[in-house]
């Protein structure tokens, strides 16, 4: 696909919104047709008013949801030949699973904004392996209004709180100044070599000239030095600072967030705080400092010469010109390519993370192919910028190459006409390279900073986003007695979802043990989730020992409980860390205690390293049952007042299993497990049945 992005020459045009979200096309398209009818609107505010799950929408959702936007939709069925008479722009199904915005169409093809991937012109040879034959139509209602709810990111909101920072910026901005102010006196000093000392074949002059000339170097490079020792210190403080703030948020951030973002567009919105950081510092204080400059430098050629002065200001407005024309394409081909790297980073990390199964299934070229056309994609997006760079770079040579032979032959002249004398032509030529250098300097950071809204958006979708709040009787948890109750709870994970749980009322007694039965899918992993508070029920209540949940907060409920989850894992370091969850005090008699209640001890120390073997990453090492069997001493050092076991012994032989369950029945806590096996529900107390056939429950 050739991609194609018209020109913004003041036209109204089609905004380009790429998806976040794995599941957000469809509510990205839509924002997409808001914003060309005057409803701007961003998709952090659309997924507050339409929460949608994993599973995406479908048609009649999106038509929902444009009502919703006082967009009324009308859809149809149609023939590729057919497309040109759609009103556009319109919403097209692709590729079965997808929702793209059809902004034009051409004798060769259509142009297509894809939320996934950006915008592209799609040859229709393409067009009919993709189009599904489905459209939408959207047409503002007569209750439309234009608005524009769009959520401003500020680089200061960003960046949290970072101390020291104004004072290192001062500091660092003082000694590029004192760098500054000998930069502009070089070229009255070769003025007055050439004018004063050549003329009169003043030597000592020419000694004493040469001489100053020498100390003013000598005092500039050790202050460059003091400047660069700064930066350096300055930015690692920042990085540290602001890379440990986010850091933190991002782990506070609720469990949905992480289930709806791949694996690697996590990573690479975490890698735009560098980017930020490394521009901020460094770009920030030289673009003060280039303004500040060229304006001092201007000062000079207006006192030398208005008219020149003039001929280097066209030049740099010329500059200034190409860049802002180039502005919007060059930010959307920033915005893609990092987009596309993260799929591409993404698609690595699972392929690594799923060899075994892609090997067993002798799958690794197929995997190759896609990822190298990940790269393909990610990279030609590289291209693209460093393309408009390299044409930028030969702009501006041209530009400024024109403006120096005409200042040239104008200032020559003059020079003839005795108006200028040489010293005179050759400072100013140096003040006008001077000039015409910083302004183009600045008007490169200036795009830089504007560039850097693309990273600012990407990371404001980790920092903005709300962390787990927390209970304002968080205090009372470690007083409260094991008690859960559900009151009238129903949960389902969208608005367009079905139910998984309808008015459940249910409560389970301190010391109880309960276990939750029911088909595959019928809802047991979602009811422990909303219980451990992972999960936030839609309708009812819970309540933790009499006291509802939304009081005491998810992170406080859950300190009174431990869980074994059927996708938990081992961290990378020795058992004995995996099992105290790395402690930073452990209790070595507490960690072989709890290994031995999940009977896994013996397997333990007939390791040739015992409690320091290593666990993998990817816990290779272990059997299955080892590892759950680890994972459960990890809930049990905890000691925890509930205790909940999401098929936490499904690959336990029996055996084992009764072990491990009379010593953990042996404790007084409260107990509810997942279970599908009859000798595991043969174990436990009570028995709760969930099923595809609710609302309600058997017990
Ligand atoms: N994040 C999600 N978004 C949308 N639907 C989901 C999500 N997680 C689970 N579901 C759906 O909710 C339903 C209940 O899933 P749940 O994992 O609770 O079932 P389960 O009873 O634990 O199944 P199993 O015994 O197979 O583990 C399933 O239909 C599943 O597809």
């Amino acid at each position: 696909m050739n991609a194609k992005i018209p020109l913004a020459f003041g036209a109204k045009q089609v905004p380009m919104i790429l998806q976040t979200e794995a599941a957000e096309c469809g509510l990205a398209c839509l924002a997409m047709i808001a914003g060309w009818y005057g409803h701007h609107t961003d998709l952090s505010v659309l997924r507050a008013r339409f929460v949608i799950s994993l599973n995406g929408v479908n048609l009649t959702h999106l038509v929902q949801y444009a009502n919703g936007l006082k967009l009324s939709a009308r859809a149809l069925r149609l023939e590729i030949e057919e497309l040109g008479q759609l009103a556009l722009p319109c919403i097209l199904h692709w590729d079965l699973n997808h929702f793209v915005v059809l902004v034009n169409t051409d004798r060769k093809g259509i142009l297509i904004h894809d939320p996934a991937v950006g915008a592209h012109h799609v040859p229709y040879a393409q067009v009919a392996k993709y189009f599904t034959g489905v459209a939408l139509e959207l047409t503002p209602m007569a209750s439309f209004k234009p608005a524009d709810e769009r959520r401003r990111v500020s680089l200061m909101a960003l960046m949290g709180r970072v101390d020291g920072l104004w004072r290192s910026f001062g500091l660092v901005f003082g000694m590029a100044l004192a760098l500054e102010v000998f930069a502009l006196a070089a070229p009255m000093l070769n003025q007055w070599v050439v004018d004063e000392a050549l003329v009169s074949a003043d030597r000592s002059l020419l000694n004493v000239l040469v001489g100053g000339c020498a100390l003013m170097l000598a005092i500039q490079t050790a202050i460059s030095l003091a400047r660069g020792w700064t930066v350096m210190y300055l930015s690692t403080h920042l990085s540290l600072q602001w890379m440990a703030n986010v850091f933190t948020h991002l782990l506070h951030l609720p469990m949905a967030w992480f289930e709806k973002r791949h694996l690697g567009d996590v990573v690479s919105r975490f890698g735009s705080v560098s980017t930020i950081q490394h521009t901020l510092t460094t770009g920030f204080i030289e673009a003060i400092l280039d303004g500040l400059f060229a304006l001092a430098t201007l000062a000079m050629m207006l006192i030398y010469s208005v008219q020149l002065a003039a001929v280097v200001l066209i030049a740099v407005l010329v500059y200034a010109g190409i860049r802002v024309l180039s502005f919007g394409p060059l930010r959307m081909a920033n915005e893609e390519a990092l987009l596309l790297g993260a799929k591409e980073h993404s698609h690595f990390l699972e392929t690594i993370r799923g060899v075994q199964a892609i090997k067993l299934f002798g799958r690794e070229l197929d995997r190759r192919g896609r990822w190298v056309n990940l790269l393909v994609d990610s990279v030609n997006r590289s291209v693209r910028t460093e393309k408009f760079m390299l044409w930028f770079g030969i702009a501006s040579t041209a530009v400024f190459s024109a403006e120096h032979l005409t200042v040239l032959w104008l200032g020559a002249g003059k020079v003839m006409d005795g108006a200028l004398t040489i010293g005179m032509l050759l400072a100013f030529t140096s003040y006008g390279a001077q000039f015409g250098g910083r302004m183009a300097a600045l008007i490169n950071r200036f795009v830089e900073f504007r560039l850097l809204s693309v990273h600012a958006e990407r990371l404001a979708d980790i920092v903005l986003e709300a962390v787990e709040p927390e209970g304002q009787q968080a205090h009372v948890t470690t007083e409260l007695a094991p008690r859960i109750e559900l009151v009238d709870v129903s949960f389902r994970y969208a608005e367009n979802e079905p139910w998984i749980i309808r008015h459940l009322t249910l409560t389970i007694e301190p010391g109880e043990s309960v276990v939750l039965v029911g088909p595959s899918g019928g809802g047991k992993t979602t009811l422990v989730k909303l219980i451990l508070g992972i999960l936030k029920p839609t309708e009812g209540e819970l309540r933790l020992g009499g006291c509802p949940m939304q009081l005491l907060g998810a992170s406080a409920s859950r300190r009174l409980m431990a869980a074994v989850m059927q996708d938990d894992h081992l961290l990378a370091g020795s058992f004995a860390e995996n099992i105290s969850f790395f402690d930073p005090q452990p209790l070595q008699e507490r960690i072989e205690l709890c290994a031995s209640m999940a009977a896994v001890h013996d397997d333990i120390v007939g390791m040739p390293m015992g409690y320091h073997t290593l666990a993998g990453d990817m816990g290779m090492t272990l059997s299955g049952g080892q590892k759950q069997r680890i994972l459960l001493a990890r809930a049990l050092y905890k000691s925890p007042k509930i205790m909940i076991l999401d098929e936490a012994t499904s690959h336990l032989d029996v055996l084992r299993e009764r072990q491990v369950n009379q010593a953990i029945g042996e404790l007084a806590m409260t107990r509810i497990c997942v279970a599908h096996r009859p000798e595991t529900i043969a174990m436990s107390g009570r028995v709760i049945r969930l099923g595809n056939d609710m609302p309600g429950l058997t017990q």
